[in-house]
């Protein structure tokens, strides 16, 4: 049995010369590396797929937070965190979390998800024309990135077409930096509150409504916001750093890049996903002792050169791409995949079609990255085309 101590105190997100790789130091090192974590838990950094898949996979670890230390200062200040509130199933293990994961599946299967797909094409058109009309160049987060996810989780819980705009101000103050997340947050929450009740009185034909039968009005309200909060940021932050791989590297949008982008993105930083150990596990050789957290980074799994041949090479449609971790792996696998995968697809394949001779409109250097974010991404991508 072997145990690392490879002390490693906060290890930068990102290569400094490339935004989209993970750092040199996170590269090549035990499956399980010891790590100290914000508030100086001795943990673990899980870095290899199988290590990865152990650790999400074995129900001797934990999701609950408030068993689980945190590995990067600007993520939680001090002190552990609550238990999580009735409905905010991601942070909470079987059979609780079973039973809304249950309760959900069914709205998240492919087939309905391919149904959403014509109003997610209908929704990156109408952004392509006011692009279009108001010429270029343009930011692609704010023209593009963010309203697509925001408005597809509007058509999703059923916010009503006059609070759209509400709706989006807030969730994109949730994602950019510098801005008043917290009353975005409780803004979002009083709003999502008073449609559960809107929606127990007067259903209609969405997943709030589709739920009122099972579910309190407080976990329905918590239920949207997690959706809203794992579903938009993410897919915004793909949305625009994908556009930016593939400019930058020069590599045409086809169909089967969403997969290798997903993979060599890897947009959840360092920390996303981790579990804390409820027993004593041994992890690709090392014992994790009760207690203990394990963090991983998806980006240096997903470039595990024992899965991925030339891992650090974006190649579309490369088979083995859809091995990646990117939406994590066991019960707690993203509920929101398949939805993912369609605002992505419809979302790259409609801007390159609109603007095949889309490129940067300032050197790729000059593009700011969100530091410290707990998903990568960039906070502008100013983007021009021949018109
Ligand atoms: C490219 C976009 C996305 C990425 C990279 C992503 C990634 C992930 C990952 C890695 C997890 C697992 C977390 C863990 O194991 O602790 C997860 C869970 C989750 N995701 Fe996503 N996600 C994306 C989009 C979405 C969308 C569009 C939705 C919904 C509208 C969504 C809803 C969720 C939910 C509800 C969970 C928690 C599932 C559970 O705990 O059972 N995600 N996501």
């Amino acid at each position: 049995m072997r145990v690392y101590s490879q002390n490693m105190r906060l290890p930068r997100h990102r290569d400094p010369a490339c935004p989209f790789s993970p750092p040199a130091e996170l590269r090549g090192l035990p499956a399980m590396s010891r790590l100290e974590f914000a508030d100086g838990h001795l943990g673990w950094l899980a870095t290899t797929m199988a290590a990865a898949k152990v650790v999400l996979g074995d129900p001797r670890f934990s999701a609950r937070q408030e068993l689980k230390h945190v590995p990067v200062r600007s993520a939680r200040p001090g002190g552990p965190a609550a238990p999580a509130p009735p409905g905010f199933f991601a942070t909470m293990d079987p059979p609780g979390h079973t039973r809304y994961r249950r309760l959900l599946t069914g709205r998240f299967t492919v087939r309905r998800m391919r149904e959403l797909e014509p109003r997610v094409e209908r929704i990156a058109a109408e952004h392509l024309d006011a692009m279009a009309a108001a010429g270029p160049p343009a930011d692609l987060v704010s023209a593009y990135a963010l309203p697509i996810p925001s408005l597809v989780i509007c058509e999703l819980l059923g916010v009503p077409y006059d609070d759209r705009g509400f709706f989006q101000d807030r969730t994109a103050r949730i994602v950019l930096p510098d801005r008043d997340t917290a009353g975005a947050i409780a803004d979002l929450s009083a709003y999502l509150g008073e449609l559960v009740r809107r929606r127990r009185a007067e259903p209609g034909d969405d997943l709030i409504s589709d739920l009122t039968g099972d579910l309190t009005d407080e976990e329905l309200a918590n239920v949207a916001m997690i959706l809203l909060v794992a579903g938009h940021e993410t897919t915004a932050n793909m949305l625009a750093l994908g556009t930016f791989a593939l400019l930058e590297r020069g590599v045409a949008y086809e169909e089967g890049a969403v997969e290798e982008l997903l993979r060599w993105l890897s947009v959840l930083q360092l920390g996303a996903p981790s579990r804390a150990a409820l027993e004593d596990v041994e992890v690709a050789g090392a014992l994790v002792r009760k207690g203990e957290t394990v963090a991983m980074s998806l980006s240096v799994v997903n470039r595990d050169p024992d899965e991925f041949d030339d891992p650090d090479a974006l190649l579309p449609g490369r088979p083995e791409a859809r091995r990646h971790l990117a939406f994590g792996h066991g019960v707690h696998q993203c509920l929101g995949q398949q939805l993912a995968r369609i605002e992505l697809r419809a979302g790259y394949r409609a801007l390159f079609d609109r603007f095949p001779g889309l490129r940067l409109a300032v050197s790729a250097a000059e593009v700011p990255l969100k530091e410290g974010a707990a998903v990568h991404g960039v906070e502008r991508l100013p983007v021009t085309w021949p018109t």
